[in-house]
C-alpha cells in the first residue's frame, strides 16, 4: 500500500528478466484494476528533474497574464491542443465549471505519419523557455510507461502481450498540465474537479503529492490517493472499462477544494489521458463476457466515443 488507501507496484518487477516477478506484477495491477481501479506506480521513466523540471515550467506559464494565456487558445479543436480557460470544462452531468484552467500536449509525429491521423499541431509557448521542451519529453516517457502498463494488462486479460501496441502508438494521448487557482470567493457549487470518470484507456498523474484527489470506494466513500514522490497514480479510463466489459474498473474520483485556511494556494497536476487512435474498436472483448456479466456496452470507436463526451464536458459545443 502506498501511502493512502491505492495499492502500490512497481513496474521494475513487470521489466525484470524474472517471469515470476513479471507475473507478479500483472497480478497486482490486475487486481488492483477489478477492485479500485486505481495503483501508484513506481519504477516508471520519468525522472525527478524532468518531473521538477516541467513543474517549474508549467508554474511559469500560469502566472503570465491572462490576455497572454489567452493568445493561445485554438478555436474549434474542442481544447484539444494548447490553453484552455477557467472555469470552461465541467463535468459529465454537471453543468458548473471545475475550478481550473489547463493546457494540452498532444501526439508528437512526423507530418508524414500525420497525414493518416490528422491531429491537430502542437502550439508553442513563446514566453517560457523550457516548457515545450519539457512537455514533449514528459509527453515520451509517460507513453512509454503506458504502453508497459498496458502489456501488464492485455495478460492479465488472457490477450497477446502486445494487443494494445498498435492501437496506442500514435495514439491519441493527451497530456494535461492543470492549475488549479487560488481560490477567492465562496465557492458555492463549484469545485476544483467534479467527480467524473477518464475517458481514456489508461490515466498516468505525475505529481499528485499534495491533498485534494480523492477516489470512490465501490460502498460510496471517498479514499485521498496520494502518491509518493517517486510514484506515478495510474488509473482505467472509461474506454479500457467498456472494452473490458467492465471487468476493469473506471473508478470516479473528483479533485476537492482545500480547507478555507489554504484557499490562497495553487494546486498543480499533470495527467497523462492515453488514448489509442481514433479507429480502435471499442466493442466489449468476446473473453469478457460471461453468463454473470452479459455484453453490456454499444459497440462504438474509440473516436466516436470521445467526440460524445467531450460534447458532454462542454469542451465541443
Ligand atoms: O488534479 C488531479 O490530481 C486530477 C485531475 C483529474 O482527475 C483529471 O483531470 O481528469
Ligand atoms: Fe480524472
Amino acid at each position: 500500500m502506498s501511502q493512502t488507501g491505492i495499492p502500490s507496484v512497481n513496474l521494475a518487477d513487470f521489466l525484470s528478466e524474472d517471469p515470476a516477478r513479471k507475473q507478479k506484477f500483472v497480478n497486482e495491477i490486475g487486481k488492483a484494476y477489478e477492485e479500485i481501479g486505481f495503483v501508484a506506480l513506481k519504477g516508471h521513466f520519468l525522472s525527478e528533474e524532468l518531473v521538477e523540471n516541467l513543474y517549474s515550467n508549467v508554474r511559469e506559464f500560469y502566472a503570465l497574464p491572462t490576455e497572454t494565456k489567452n493568445n493561445y487558445i485554438i478555436e474549434g479543436i474542442g481544447g484539444q491542443r494548447g490553453y484552455t480557460a477557467f472555469g470552461n470544462e465541467h463535468a459529465k452531468g454537471r453543468t458548473v465549471g471545475d475550478l481550473k484552467e489547463f493546457w494540452h500536449f498532444g501526439q508528437y509525429i512526423s507530418a508524414e505519419d500525420n497525414a493518416k491521423y490528422n491531429y491537430p499541431a502542437n502550439v508553442e509557448v513563446k514566453e517560457v523557455e523550457g516548457f515545450n521542451k519539457y512537455g514533449e519529453e514528459a509527453y515520451k516517457q509517460l507513453e512509454k510507461t503506458g504502453i508497459y502498463v498496458l502489456r501488464a494488462l492485455a495478460l492479465f486479460l488472457e490477450l497477446d502481450e502486445f494487443y494494445f501496441d498498435n492501437k496506442v502508438i500514435n495514439g491519441n494521448s493527451i497530456l494535461r498540465a492543470i492549475h488549479y487557482p487560488p481560490i477567492t470567493e465562496e465557492p458555492k457549487d463549484a469545485v476544483r474537479a467534479g467527480a467524473h470518470g477518464d475517458i481514456n484507456l489508461i490515466t498516468l498523474l505525475m505529481g499528485a503529492q499534495g491533498r485534494g484527489l480523492q477516489v470512490q470506494k465501490h460502498d460510496g466513500t471517498w479514499v485521498d490517493a496520494i502518491a509518493e514522490d517517486d510514484e506515478l497514480v495510474i488509473n482505467v479510463g472509461d474506454m479500457l472499462s467498456r472494452h473490458t466489459n467492465n471487468r476493469l474498473k473506471s473508478t470516479i474520483h473528483q479533485v476537492v477544494n482545500p480547507e478555507k485556511e489554504l484557499w490562497g494556494t495553487s494546486r498543480y497536476s499533470i495527467p497523462f489521458f492515453m488514448h489509442p487512435v481514433s479507429d480502435m474498436d471499442l466493442s466489449v472483448l468476446e473473453n469478457c463476457i460471461t453468463e454473470e456479466n452479459p455484453k453490456q456496452f454499444e459497440d462504438i470507436t474509440a473516436g466516436d466515443f470521445l467526440t460524445q463526451r467531450l460534447r458532454e464536458i462542454g469542451l465541443i459545443k
